[in-house]
């Protein structure tokens, strides 16, 4: 058989083992494995000084089209995306407008995507007040999860997203455990987070430090709890995404093992800047959680390495500059939201494989197979005969500092933009054909496809 490419020579990380292996690719899926194939190919690829994995499945990331494109856009985000080794993404449904509840609002999010899509992807499905009644048709539109805030958005449209209240959060679980389906939750404690912010600020105390101090650990740790809690009465299975505190982690180990049905994930910012760092680098690094000590972070790498983060997403939350500026340099004020999803395959596996010896197939668990696996995104997450070619190379040898320049984002103010970074993504394959390569850049037109959740009956129409 003639092969439409053949990947040559690299050492591939299956799920269990790390092997020099080919691969050989046709109509966008893998057709052979072996030590050496000599079949013919349209094209190959040597890769001898490269790893081989399955490309990251970043399963958090707000796209703001339609209707504030201009923080980013399909095309901007998915090259941005696609250049740090994702190969499929999961679309938030925050941040757009309208937010994506209904039905009509996800037809808007897919009709906006179609053509503009570098990687392949798919949607969550918004939890709000009052659309308690619209999550069956999410569900059969084929939202891969739902997502709900229990702190507040920090976007203020009529149309944007709202948080729950514990009604709707009770309620929505419930909804949403009798359609089978998973509920992510943003878990902080509004009220406190909100009404320590509007103390600190009163106070004059508006710097970055003071914004970490007005979320403290226990305000995720009691999110968590409550969540946990509701999850374990209405039996619905629950996903916290942007998990940043040791506690919040072994809470969610704790009930996992008393056998509910829980996954977390963290995000690349959490492991790489202290809440020391953010009072230097400025706006860029404001998130939610905020970013936390480094004894806090030293106790998250320290879960990592015991396996109890299940998977790693980028939270990528870009936004206009002048968002990112206070004419008072007051951080409440400023855009909370990392701009960083290009740097994730990048900086995690430098510092979690390269600098910390975390096994190179724990981290493509964490980047690939756990978030396929979790939200039921068929024929990806892993190497093997007959799943999508959704490939990446990385070259471990290959140090390069985050210039603005390379960033492909609609506005290049990463927190990262400075940093030595000591591998490199080289190659990033959707479906079995090149749309990045570190040196020829983006190539071809956006072949995205949309993805919907496997265990849904209806096709999604547009
Ligand atoms: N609205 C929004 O994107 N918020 C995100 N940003 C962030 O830092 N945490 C979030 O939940
Ligand atoms: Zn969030
Ligand atoms: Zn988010």
């Amino acid at each position: 058989m003639k092969y439409d490419l053949i990947i040559k020579g690299g050492k591939v990380v299956f799920r269990d083992e790390v092997r020099r292996n080919d691969i050989a690719i046709k109509n966008g899926i893998i057709a052979a494995i072996a030590e050496t194939i000599d079949n013919e190919a349209e094209q190959t690829i040597d890769a001898s000084e490269q790893y081989v994995m399955p490309g990251m499945i970043d399963t958090h990331v707000h796209i703001c089209e339609p209707g504030r494109t201009e923080w980013e856009g399909f095309i901007t985000g998915t090259k941005a995306l696609a250049a740090g080794g994702t190969t499929c993404y999961v679309d938030m449904p925050l941040n757009a407008l309208p937010a994506t509840i209904d039905r009509e609002t996800l037809y808007l999010k897919a009709e906006a995507a179609k053509g503009k899509n570098y990687i392949d992807y798919a949607f969550y499905g918004g939890l709000v007040p009052g659309n308690l009644e619209r999550l069956k048709e999410l569900s059969d539109e084929g939202v891969v999860a739902f997502k709900c805030f229990m702190s507040t958005c920090g976007t203020d449209n009529p149309n944007d997203f709202s948080n729950v209240d514990d009604y709707t959060l009770y309620t929505g679980m419930k909804k949403i455990a009798e359609l089978g389906h998973i509920l992510s939750i943003h878990a902080e404690n509004a009220l406190i987070t909100d009404r320590l912010g509007e103390e600190m600020a009163g106070q004059g105390r508006i710097t970055a430090a003071d914004y970490v101090l007005s979320r403290p650990v226990f305000t995720e740790v009691e999110a968590v709890k409550r969540a946990l809690y509701l999850g374990k009465q209405t039996r619905c299975r629950l996903h916290f995404v942007h998990i940043s505190t040791a506690e919040a982690v072994e809470e969610i180990a704790k009930a996992r093992r008393e056998g509910q049905d829980v996954s977390l994930e963290s995000c690349p910012h959490y492991f790489t800047i202290t809440a020391a760092q953010f009072e230097e680098i400025g706006p860029a690094a404001k998130c939610s959680p905020p970013l936390r000590s480094r004894e806090e972070q030293e106790k998250l790498w320290q879960q990592l390495i015991e396996g109890k983060i299940d998977m790693l997403t980028s939270d990528h939350s870009p936004c206009p500059p002048e968002m990112k500026q206070s004419s008072s340099n007051n951080f409440f004020e400023v855009w909370g939201g990392i701009t960083g999803c290009q740097n994730n395959v990048d900086l995690m596996f430098d510092e979690a494989v390269l600098k910390r010896n975390i096994p190179i197939t724990n981290f493509v668990k964490m980047i690939s197979s756990n978030p396929a696996e979790r939200f039921n995104i068929p024929n990806k997450g892993e190497i093997a005969v007959s799943m999508d070619a959704d490939i990446i190379l990385v070259d471990a040898n290959r140090s390069y500092v985050v210039k603005e320049e390379g960033l492909f984002y609609r506005h290049k103010q990463s927190p990262y933009i400075g940093r030595t970074i000591d591998c490199r993504v080289t190659k990033t394959l959707v479906r079995g054909i090149v749309v990045y390569d570190l040196d020829q850049g983006i190539a071809g037109e956006p072949l995205g496809q949309v993805i919907r959740s496997k265990s849904q009956a209806e096709a999604m129409n547009v």
